[in-house]
């Protein structure tokens, strides 16, 4: 993994905004190395939001989040050009990323038979786990997964629950957004709840 740091992420009194939306406000966790976290809530809430604030994608609205080590993000946006084979498409973040042994990850999510197939032409499911093959070739410690498993099939879903035990039995972290439910030991859950106004709440 990059850098030789102990790993950790951890918000306090976390607040988001969307538009002139207040989505949530007061969250707070501390992750360690060896945590993975899955954030619950209904469609809407803040998940990706949460997500993207701790990417350092968006500004808080309110709160800090602390984190030491690198961190990588799994969205729905891979990275990976659309017009080159995905082989080509992958090689060039392993470049950037000074990766040396990409094969291992390619043969674990079943890429391999894909390598020469234009990006652009990959199915849902091929593309999430195109997407998780870039992000594990990174070494990154701390894993940011925005629905990893939506769009899987039941092997997918084994293969990638798997990466990502792996990974935080290695000491990494992830936080996990889902609406799926996750096989992985040792989980802890923050479940987001919506902000409701205090004008609102009153009769
Ligand atoms: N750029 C934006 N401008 C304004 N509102 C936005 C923007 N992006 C997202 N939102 C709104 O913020 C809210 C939270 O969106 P977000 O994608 O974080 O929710 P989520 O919990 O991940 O939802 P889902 O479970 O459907 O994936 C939604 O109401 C969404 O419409």
């Amino acid at each position: 993994m990059q850098g030789s740091a102990t790993p950790s992420l951890s918000s306090k009194d976390l607040a988001c905004r969307r538009g002139d939306r207040v989505l949530f406000r007061g969250l707070s966790f501390d992750l360690q190395a060896g945590d993975a976290m899955h954030v619950t809530g209904a469609n809407g809430t803040g998940k990706t939001t949460l997500i993207r604030a701790l990417a350092g994608l968006i500004t808080p609205y309110g709160g800090s989040v602390v984190s030491e080590g690198a961190v990588g993000l799994l969205d729905e946006r891979t990275g990976l050009d659309p017009d080159q084979p995905l082989g080509t498409a992958l090689h060039f973040w392993e470049s950037v990323d000074r990766c040396t042994d990409p094969f291992a990850t390619f043969a674990l999510l079943g890429l391999e038979p894909l390598l020469d197939v234009p990006v652009r032409y990959l199915s849902t499911g091929q593309r999430k786990r195109a997407g998780l093959a870039a992000l594990v070739n990174r070494k990154v410690p701390i894993w940011l997964l925005d629905e990893p498993l939506s769009g899987l099939d039941a092997r997918a879903i084994d293969q990638v629950t798997a990466l990502i035990s792996q990974h935080v039995n290695e000491g990494g972290i992830a936080l996990i957004a889902s609406h799926q439910p996750l096989a992985i030991g040792e989980l802890t859950t923050l479940a987001i709840e919506p902000y409701v106004p205090a004008a609102e709440t009153a009769s």
